[in-house]
């Protein structure tokens, strides 16, 4: 079977807020609430709304988003650092938060996107539903199809709140993924995007 295109994955399903809020109701009746108090009164609309917005990822594709490019003939390492993730651990539904560093070394062509689309392309990936390697090899994938770059590197850094709050309970533990394609893999390349990523 051929696997999915990198950019691919989006699910064709709508977004059903009706039933997500008829959801939450039924989860706060099974954890012993009351939804009908007046704290709670408004909490399913209100959760479900928040959702859309969790698992807007679902309903977007990386071509959505990797749209602009320029032409600059630049052949050189562009690497965006720091980038704020916050995303939902696929086990517990319990937020992962962190950063991601996102670095590409652009192809013959010298085609470059907007930095804030490097941005965009994690949201993409981070408002689903997640496990963190996925989320890092997707975003690594996705500008490997799209850009068609001579390399790329992400690394992403999270806190699980599933291991914080409940659990094995230890905050502060944050785990490091990473995802290296072509040239990247080379070892002074890497060393270089790395302490790019560092900042030493
Ligand atoms: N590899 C990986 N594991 C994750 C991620 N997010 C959560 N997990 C782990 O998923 C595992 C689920 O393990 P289970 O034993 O099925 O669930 P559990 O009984 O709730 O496990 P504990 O968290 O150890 O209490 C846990 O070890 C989590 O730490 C992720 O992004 N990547
Ligand atoms: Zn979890």
């Amino acid at each position: 079977m051929t696997p999915p295109a990198a950019t691919g994955g989006a699910c064709a399903g709508s977004y059903d807020e009706e039933r997500a809020a008829r959801a939450v109701r039924e989860l706060l009746l099974a954890v012993g609430e009351d939804p009908d108090r007046e704290g709670l009164r408004e909490t399913p609309a209100r959760v479900a709304r928040a959702y859309r917005e969790i698992f807007a990822g679902l309903r977007l594709d990386a071509r959505d988003v990797l749209t602009t490019t320029f032409d600059l003939g630049h052949e050189e390492m562009v690497l965006v650092r720091d980038i704020e993730v916050y995303s939902t651990c696929e086990h517990h539904l319990v937020p992962f938060h962190g950063v991601a560093h996102v670095g590409y070394i652009p192809g013959a062509d010298g085609r470059i996107t907007g930095l804030s689309k490097l941005a965009r392309l994690v949201d993409v990936y981070a408002r689903r539903p997640q496990v963190q390697e996925r989320l890092t090899t997707q975003i690594a994938d996705a500008l490997v199809e799209v850009l068609d770059p001579t390399g790329v590197l992400v690394v992403v850094e999270c806190e699980h709140l599933c291991m914080s709050m409940r659990g094995v309970r230890k905050p502060g533990a944050r785990t490091v993924t990473s995802a290296v394609r072509g040239q990247m893999r080379d070892v002074a390349t890497r060393a270089e995007a790395m302490s790019l990523v560092t900042g030493r």
